[in-house]
């Protein structure tokens, strides 16, 4: 099939050479010229295992193209819509603009019977929202909502066989012609056996929210339990090995530590929070406030435990902090505590030396008043 992919970051640069791999012609599309002079010269723009060696492989089939340019877009049967959703500045809310100016220059280049599939993390109600503007310009015009759930570090592996497809598509002979594309798009791991369910717009786009939310409030729940067994002298990591043996339960995601970061858990759950909030049913997800707020406090605790470790001050101490990104085997740096509590040692008198096998870059960007080592030797 012709598929353009819109948006070439962390998502949609690895769904791009995923779906090349799967013997697509693909055509990634972003309006970042140098994200796209990268790709074009097999260079992966950001660290993501497996990557770079899988670009160059399906580059070299000729089945893979990237451009600049929306009028690319052009000819291609599905249109991915994966551009950032980031967090409004000044509110929980979802910035959408992204999104929306993208699809709206893509409608120029649309062609009938074509179908744009949303995989960006959105507000529910998006893609209602989207359905109509695409109906009035183009009556016969395809919208379906295809969340993705891969993590950053095991991107290709999730994107080739995830753990499950879920579809949002309209009700009718609408709905059963997205459903057939997106089968045709992802036949191989389909035949694999990987499930798929076919749900209205609403339910696919909360499918994603609860996922994230859940996890979330996993960790959260793990980190609370952290708090709680440093005044009773228990041991979070034998406790969470005793629960995860529950199957009901289980061990993943309840590992205690600095919380989470990144660019989806923390902007996931407070989008969600703000959206619930506007449809007036914001008591439904109180709870993740106290999800946000266990997360934000394990940041002040790794800062307070330090402070303890090393005399009460921190002034003057020398401190390395090992890893920028938000997880192993990452370059992103995107609300990352590692790099919130390196710069609140710092804020508090330390010496602060952050070290990271790929992330130094994104790092010094951001926090440019912390210094960066690429190796070890020379700090202490
Ligand atoms: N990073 C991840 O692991 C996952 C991300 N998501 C969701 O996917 C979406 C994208 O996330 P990331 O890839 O992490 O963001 P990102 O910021 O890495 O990439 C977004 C890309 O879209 C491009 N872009 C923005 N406006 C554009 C336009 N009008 N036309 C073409 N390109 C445009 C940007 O230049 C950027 O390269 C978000 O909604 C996120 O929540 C979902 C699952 C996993
Ligand atoms: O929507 C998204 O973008 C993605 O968000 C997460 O993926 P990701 O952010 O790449 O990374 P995770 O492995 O989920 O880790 C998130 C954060 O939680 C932390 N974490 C994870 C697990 C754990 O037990 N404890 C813990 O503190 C990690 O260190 C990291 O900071 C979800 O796992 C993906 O399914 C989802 O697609």
């Amino acid at each position: 099939m012709r598929i353009s992919v819109i948006g070439c970051g962390y998502l949609g640069a690895v769904h791009a050479v995923c779906l090349a791999k799967l013997g697509h012609d693909v055509i990634g599309i972003d309006i970042d010229l140098r994200k796209v002079g990268d790709l074009q010269a097999a260079r992966a723009p950001f660290f993501e295992p497996g990557l770079s060696e899988l670009l160059d492989e399906v580059l070299m089939t000729g089945r893979l193209k990237f451009s600049p340019s929306m009028a690319d877009a052009k000819g291609s049967d599905v249109h991915f819509l994966c551009v950032g959703t980031p967090q409004r500045k000044g509110d929980y809310a979802a910035d959408m603009r992204h999104v929306d100016s993208a699809f709206v220059s893509l409608l120029d280049f649309l062609e009938p019977g074509n179908l744009i599939v949303g995989k960006s993390t959105v507000p529910v109600g998006t893609a209602v929202r989207l359905a109509d503007q695409l109906s009035r310009r183009y009556p016969d015009g395809l919208l379906a909502w295809n969340p993705e759930f891969l993590r950053e570090g095991l991107a290709i592996q999730d994107t080739l066989s995830p753990d499950r497809f879920v579809y949002g598509i309209p009700e009718g002979e609408d709905g059963t012609r997205a459903a057939q594309l997106l089968d045709a798009v992802y036949a191989t791991p389909l035949a694999a056996g990987v499930p798929r369910l076919c749900t209205n717009y609403a339910t696919a786009e909360l499918v994603k929210a609860a996922a994230n939310s859940f996890l979330a409030t996993k960790i959260s729940y793990i980190n609370a339990m952290a708090e709680v067994c440093e005044v009773t002298g228990a041991d979070v990591t034998l406790l969470a090995d005793a629960l995860g043996f529950d199957e009901r339960i289980g061990r993943k995601f309840l590992n205690a530590g600095v919380g989470f970061g990144g660019g989806c858990l923390p902007k996931d759950i407070r989008a969600f929070m703000a959206r619930v909030g506007e449809l007036g049913a914001d008591q439904a997800l109180t709870f993740l406030r106290e999800v946000d707020d266990i997360n934000v406090r394990r940041r002040f605790r790794t800062v307070e435990l330090t402070r303890t470790l090393v005399g009460n001050s921190l002034l003057g101490k020398r401190i390395t902090v090992l890893g920028a990104a938000f997880k192993p085997d990452s370059d992103d740096v995107r609300d990352s505590p590692a790099l919130s509590i390196a710069a609140q040692l710092q804020l508090q008198g330390a010496e602060v030396t952050v070290t990271d096998p790929e992330a130094i870059d994104g790092a010094r960007r951001r926090f440019p008043e912390l210094v960066y080592e690429e190796d070890l030797t020379g700090s202490s």
